[in-house]
């Protein structure tokens, strides 16, 4: 019998079957569920999830499973991978199955919209025995699940558990660096998600790659701002799940969040689109900022395009006409 680690993974989309693929190619026992019957048919039939990761082809070791029981037997980790705003349903079922002790790994990129709940205060009110971690960087799914390299951060409340469950989780292609600053991992991955569809906005609306370099990095010191008022350190937004997806993000089609905002930005129809985790977020990073006393014009000025209060163009010529002050 093997004694490969035993890994639950919770969400059939997009990041949590590359995580999954990723995590069976490295020799690891994946289990993964899903809610949805057709996708958990095409993993264990076609090693394949043609609706999240269409054309690729998935490790037929790796097993999907609708029945949370079965996905958790013996797991030594569970990974969720459900949007934000539905990581509380999720976990709530978890709760009656999961053994106490076994850590969870927090993947999604998003704030709770209606609490400002950051995930791993949701995973602590609902699993109380379970340590909460983070999985966060630059780390597109298609690329990931292809065995291409990159590099990531697992963040825990401490630092033994985090340099344990970099080791975990790590693979030969996707290299998990440590980190005990579990809130700065969280907001850095999500607020990025926020400024990604600014900076698509400010290409779709055709106004530069030297505005969407000047908003990116205006829009990195909100990040940190409000990163800060959360308790997070600096050098942790200076590191992979800050700057280095914000890079990925900003800059990159690939980026649903990005190409979200470059779709408003061109003026045309959102209807079909993925999904944009920054969407939900950025309305409660803008109640979070403007509740706590902090400067985060852009932030705010996201939250605003999405509520269709103003125009991308209007946003722009907002921040430009803002007094001016010192940079930092
Ligand atoms: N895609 C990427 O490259 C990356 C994504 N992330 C983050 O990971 C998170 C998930 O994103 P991603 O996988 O791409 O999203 P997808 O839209 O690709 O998939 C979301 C998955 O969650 C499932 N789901 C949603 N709600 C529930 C629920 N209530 N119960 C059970 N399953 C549910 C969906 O099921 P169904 O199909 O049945 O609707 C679907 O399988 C996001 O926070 C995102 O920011 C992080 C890094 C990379
Ligand atoms: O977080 C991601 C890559 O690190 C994925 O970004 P999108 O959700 O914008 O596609």
């Amino acid at each position: 019998m093997s004694t490969a680690p035993r890994i639950a993974v919770l969400g059939g989309g997009a990041w949590g079957t590359a995580l999954a693929q990723t995590l069976t190619v490295a020799g690891n026992r994946v289990r993964l569920w899903a809610r949805d019957v057709a996708t958990i048919d095409a993993i264990n039939r076609d090693h394949s999830n043609p609706r999240y990761l269409p054309g690729m082809a998935l490790h037929p070791d790796l097993t999907a499973f609708d029945d949370l029981s079965a996905a958790l037997d013996g797991a030594e980790c569970v990974l969720s991978v459900v949007p934000a705003q539905t990581t509380a349903a999720v976990l709530s079922q978890v709760r009656h199955v999961i053994a106490s002790g076994v850590p969870i790994v927090l993947c999604a990129k998003g704030i709770e919209a209606g609490t400002g709940r950051l995930m791993s205060d949701v995973a602590q009110a609902i699993l109380p025995s379970n340590p909460p971690a983070a999985l966060s960087g630059p780390s597109f799914a298609a690329d990931v699940a292809a065995s291409l390299p990159t590099a990531v951060t697992v963040a825990a409340l401490d630092t033994d558990t985090a340099a344990r469950l970099a080791v975990f989780l790590s693979t030969p292609t996707l290299r998990c660096y440590s980190s005990d600053d579990l809130v700065g991992v969280e907001v850095g991955g999500a607020l990025k998600n926020v400024l990604a569809i600014a900076a698509g906005a400010v290409v779709g609306a055709g106004l530069g790659a030297s505005a969407q370099a000047a908003l990116v990095t205006r829009g990195f010191v909100e990040l940190r701002r409000i990163a800060a008022s959360f308790g997070a350190r600096p050098e942790t937004l200076m590191g992979l799940s800050g700057l280095g997806d914000l890079m990925l993000t900003c800059g990159s089609g690939q980026s649903r969040n990005f190409a979200y905002g470059r779709t408003i930005g061109r003026g045309e129809p959102i209807d079909g689109l993925p999904l944009a985790e920054g969407v939900a977020t950025a309305g409660i990073a803008r109640r979070i900022a403007q509740e706590r006393g902090i400067d985060a014009p852009i932030t705010e000025s996201v939250a605003m395009i999405l509520d269709r209060t103003i125009t991308v163009r209007e946003a722009v010529s907002n921040l430009l006409a803002r007094p001016l002050k010192s940079e930092s």
